[in-house]
């Protein structure tokens, strides 16, 4: 097999460093062509002095001439902006696209690289949210593909192989339930956002840390598992299991259930998502059943996290509606993490936006951009 030309999207956050990890991990197998990060320029330079990508990209460009000064003696390209990272996604030298920036900001290079056939290793959950169907449809048009790396869709899609989808009844997407999962509601009103950022089993950046304590997390993988498995929501169900070790399920029309378990861990499903669904031998811990007494299921408490029906109603509408959702819920988390607002205030900006933003039916490319845009603004006003 050649080596796999890889660029590496949000290289400087949890997915990305990890990412980093697996390539370092087979060198003969792995080469980091780009490497892209938002604003950590320090982080930035440093790992294109390890990895010696040919280019590097910082997307403000405020920090452009600091990270060009510092890569100019290795012979590193640089640039700098959102349109660079666009055009990165159509270098002919490039064969997969690591996704792995924050929110709405995976959509334009997610589309740019399935424009270019490339195969695409997907952590970057809110771009199927915000334009799932849009997302389906130009993979249509092109050779490209998506391998999921979000541990639930990596778990259904290992469970997957050697299946016939009309052979699927449900998904059934298990949750930790966050850090708030024994709390009473009323205890809600007063948490603070050291307590939200204390996920009990993953180590992961602060927007979805947060996303996993409101359990929007779980919105967003169902309607990212309805886009990515092309089935309907009524047969997706999400599931608390609050060891983080069975990382989703697939039950069978026969009655047969397969799940997929392991650490809390994502170097395994960015492995699995970098071989192509192949499985690499690797020496990092494995899963010791011994070590654990109990795996335990219980329904989700929809009462206590009512975003998680957000789904299901951004599903059945359509349009634009989880568009709104996801804008709406990273003005507010970003604001929640600034101190501004409180936890419950996160489901109130969301709810408030989805009230005042105008519908959109059958959304184009620019319609995604402009209520992303509009979304954003209005949240703000409210918070
Ligand atoms: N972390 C995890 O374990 C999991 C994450 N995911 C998903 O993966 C994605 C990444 O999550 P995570 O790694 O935790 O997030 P982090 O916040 O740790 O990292 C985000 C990365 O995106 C970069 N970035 C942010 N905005 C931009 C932008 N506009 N242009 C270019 N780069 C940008 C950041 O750069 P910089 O820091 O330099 O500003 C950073 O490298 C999210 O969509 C998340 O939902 C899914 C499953 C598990
Ligand atoms: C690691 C991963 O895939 C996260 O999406 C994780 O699942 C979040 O944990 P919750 O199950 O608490 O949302
Ligand atoms: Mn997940």
């Amino acid at each position: 097999m050649a080596q796999m030309q890889i660029a590496v999207l949000g290289s400087t956050g949890s997915i990305g460093v990890q990412t980093l990890d697996i390539i370092s991990e087979y060198p003969e197998l792995f080469k980091a062509h780009t490497l892209v990060a938002g604003r950590n320029v320090d982080r930035l330079i440093e790992q294109s002095i390890k990895y010696r990508p040919s280019l590097a990209i910082i997307s403000d460009d405020r920090l452009y001439m600091r990270l060009k000064e510092a890569l100019e003696p290795y012979g590193i390209a640089t640039a700098s902006g959102r349109k660079a990272v666009a055009e990165a996604m159509q270098q002919t030298s490039v064969d997969t696209a690591v996704i792995a920036t924050v929110g709405y900001s995976g959509l334009e290079p997610t589309l740019k690289a399935i424009e270019s056939d490339k195969r695409i290793a997907l952590a970057n959950k809110e771009t199927l949210v915000v334009a799932g169907e849009l997302v389906n449809r130009k993979l249509a048009q092109s050779q490209s593909r998506i391998v999921p790396v979000d541990s639930e869709h990596s778990a259904i899609y290992q469970c997957l192989v050697g299946e016939q989808p009309q052979s699927v009844r449900r998904l059934i997407i298990t949750a930790s339930g966050g850090p708030f999962r024994t709390k009473g509601i009323d205890e809600l009103k007063t948490v603070t956002v050291n307590d939200a950022l204390s996920h009990p089993n993953w180590d992961m950046g602060a927007k979805i840390t947060i996303d996993s304590a409101t359990m929007i997390n779980k919105a967003f993988e169902i309607i990212e598992a309805r886009w990515l498995f092309d089935i309907s929501p009524e047969k997706i169900k999400a599931v608390v299991h609050p060891q983080s070790i069975v990382h989703s399920m697939v039950e069978f029309i026969d009655g047969s259930v397969k799940a997929q378990l392991g650490l809390p861990d994502m170097h395994l499903p960015i492995r699995y998502a970098l071989g192509d669904a192949t499985r690499l031998a690797t020496t990092r811990p494995g899963l010791s059943l011994a070590d654990y007494s109990r795996l335990e299921f219980f329904e989700p408490d929809v009462e206590k996290f009512p975003m998680i029906n957000l789904s299901y109603h951004a599903l059945e509408r359509g349009g634009n509606v989880a568009c709104v959702i996801n804008a709406a819920n990273e003005i507010a988390v970003a604001a929640f993490l600034a101190g501004r607002i409180s936890f419950l205030d996160i489901r109130r900006v969301v709810e408030k936006s989805l009230e005042k933003m105008p519908y959109i039916p059958s959304p184009a490319y620019d319609d995604y951009v402009n209520t992303n845009f509009e979304t954003r603004q209005y949240a703000e006003s409210i918070i």
